[in-house]
């Protein structure tokens, strides 16, 4: 085989495998057996071991990634990661919802309702379509270049259909089943067990082998933007619809709400509904729909006053 015969052919297995990969971890559908996901896999590894200089950054082989790392990078990110600011009953959300419609001077708010996903706050970076760099939110300011790491989440797409520079932002999490079968192992390894999926993500992606984060389940969902030099969008739905297009595994749980009393029913059904959820979720997040009213209404010096998170009560643990 020729090298412009082994491009072409690597060129359609990236294609099919990371189109296979979406559907399995995006889409939780997959078209094809393990199997036949397996062979083609082995096929390119075989075919980019003969022609090493065919190794692409997207490339599905290069998920789990080489050497452990002796520390993490520092980065800053260009635009702040949120913090929030809590609502603890109805009282709390009535306030806010007054705050916002002073502040917009307008009779009712349309704001979206997101699960508040209770896992480490990641920022991903594309350039030219290619994942070039996930970071922690550390103090919102400064976090850790994870790349590495977060290349292993195979619901993080390695190339996206957009060639501007754009910061995803999102929640790295550890789903419960992924949870208990770690501290199941950890217990049998007579390891220390981690208290909670939170710890237990937190810990896996501050884990400086690739290989080690590779085996704990991690997955993801993406509610936010950074730096963003694609088309602006009037809403953040609209933006939420936008990162599902582009293969970003989007919460399927959030909704509009027109005014405060349909953001107080969606939070009073997911206090009953968190249950069921099979990831943990620590509260709601509201934010105001209209991008333009968000930026009308800017910031306090630790948070945004176009969003506000209602924290559910504190589980009882049983002993
Ligand atoms: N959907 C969201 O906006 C969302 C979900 N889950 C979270 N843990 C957080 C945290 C911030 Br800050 S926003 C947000």
């Amino acid at each position: 085989m020729t090298e412009q015969e082994a491009k072409k052919r690597i060129d359609i297995l990236k294609e099919e495998l990371n189109t296979f990969n979406y559907e399995y971890h995006v889409l939780d559908h997959p078209s094809v057996s393990d199997f036949e996901y397996d062979k083609k896999m082995r096929e390119l590894k075989e075919l980019e071991a003969s022609y090493p200089a065919l190794v692409t950054t997207d490339s599905p082989s290069q998920r789990v990634g080489g050497e452990p790392l002796a520390n993490f990078q520092k980065v800053t990110h260009r635009v702040p990661m949120l913090s929030l600011g809590n609502a603890f009953n109805e009282e709390d959300l009535k306030d806010f919802d007054r705050r916002v419609r002073e502040g917009l001077d307008v009779e009712e708010v349309t704001y979206v309702c997101e699960l508040k996903i209770d896992g480490l706050a990641i920022s991903l970076r594309y350039e030219d379509g290619y994942f070039v760099q996930g970071a922690t939110r550390g103090d919102g300011t400064t976090g850790e270049d994870i790349t590495s790491n977060l290349k292993t989440i195979r619901s993080i797409p390695l190339r996206i259909d957009d060639d501007n520079p754009i910061e995803v932002r999102g929640e790295a999490y550890m789903p419960q089943k992924a949870f208990v079968q770690l501290n199941e192992e950890r217990e049998q390894n007579g390891e220390e067990l981690f208290a909670n999926p939170r710890n237990a993500a937190a810990g896996s992606l501050r884990q400086l082998d690739p290989k080690i984060a590779a085996k704990r389940n991690l997955d993801i969902f993406l509610y936010a933007v950074g730096e963003w030099e694609s088309g602006e969008l009037e809403t953040h739905s609209e933006r939420l619809e936008y990162l599902q297009k582009l293969g970003f595994k989007t919460n399927p749980e959030w909704r509009k709400a027109n005014g405060i009393e349909e953001v107080i029913e969606y939070v009073n059904k997911w206090v009953e509904k968190r249950a069921a959820l099979q990831y943990d979720i620590d509260g709601i997040v509201i934010k105001v729909d209209n991008l333009e009213a968000q930026e009308q209404l800017g910031f306090t010096a630790k948070s945004p006053r176009w969003a506000i998170a209602y924290k559910f009560p504190a589980e009882e643990v049983v002993t």
